[in-house]
């Protein structure tokens, strides 16, 4: 089912976040959110998750769907190592064997083990993609995942992120117009509340 975002505003106090914004995000796409900092990008993923409530207008198409979300943060349980924090959320038919497979396609081969408070900024972004990839879910929703990987290791997690994903709809927030272009889907700039699409 595709989603429908339908004249949504949102204000905070009396600062307009969104102003009628309305979009269609067509079933298993990829659509890139692009925007200026402060514009309005993660309160958009919020309404769209159901985490935040728009304050006029409505959204169509994300009921009983499951969600695969990457928080702006990492939002990872600090303790744990990166097996065991995707473990809890995985389906309980993927081994451990398949989590650490899946670990070294981004990267981590070696850094499986260790407490995720022990792991760089760019390590425990890409344990929070992987943790996401594995979920079961209908919608992948990604705020910033790519943050903190270089050009390199960007690229390669980006077609590990397409590929994981296909078929299923993403909605990705990015600043960097390059990954918006490599995720190869359709980009929308928001800015003061309006938008427009390329
Ligand atoms: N819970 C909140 N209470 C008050 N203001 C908020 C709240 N959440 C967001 N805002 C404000 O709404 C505006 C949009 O925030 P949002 O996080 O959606 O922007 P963004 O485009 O994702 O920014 P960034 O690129 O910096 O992450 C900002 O001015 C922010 O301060």
């Amino acid at each position: 089912m595709d989603i429908e975002v339908i004249n949504v505003s949102k204000k905070y106090g009396e600062k307009e976040v969104l102003r009628n914004f309305s979009i269609k995000i067509k079933e298993g796409t990829v659509t890139s959110v692009m925007a200026p900092s402060g514009a309005g990008k993660t309160t958009l993923l919020r309404i769209l998750a159901g985490l935040e409530k728009a304050d006029e207008g409505s959204v169509i198409g994300m009921e009983n769907k499951r969600i695969g979300m990457v928080f702006q943060e990492d939002r990872l349980c600090e303790n744990l190592n990166a097996v065991s924090n995707i473990r809890l959320v995985c389906d309980s038919g993927i081994t451990v064997r398949q989590i650490e497979e899946e670990l070294q396609r981004v990267g981590l081969s070696g850094s499986e083990r260790q407490p995720v408070r022990e792991l760089s900024g760019g390590m425990r972004r890409r344990t929070a993609l992987v943790r996401a990839l594995l979920s079961p879910y209908d919608i992948l929703i990604l705020d910033e995942p790519f943050k903190g990987l270089d050009e390199h290791k960007k690229n390669e997690v980006m077609s590990y992120t397409l590929e994981k994903s296909m078929g299923k709809t993403v909605i990705l927030v990015t600043h960097d117009e390059n990954e918006a272009k490599f995720m190869d889907g359709k980009i929308i700039f928001l800015n003061n509340g309006d938008h427009r699409l390329i």
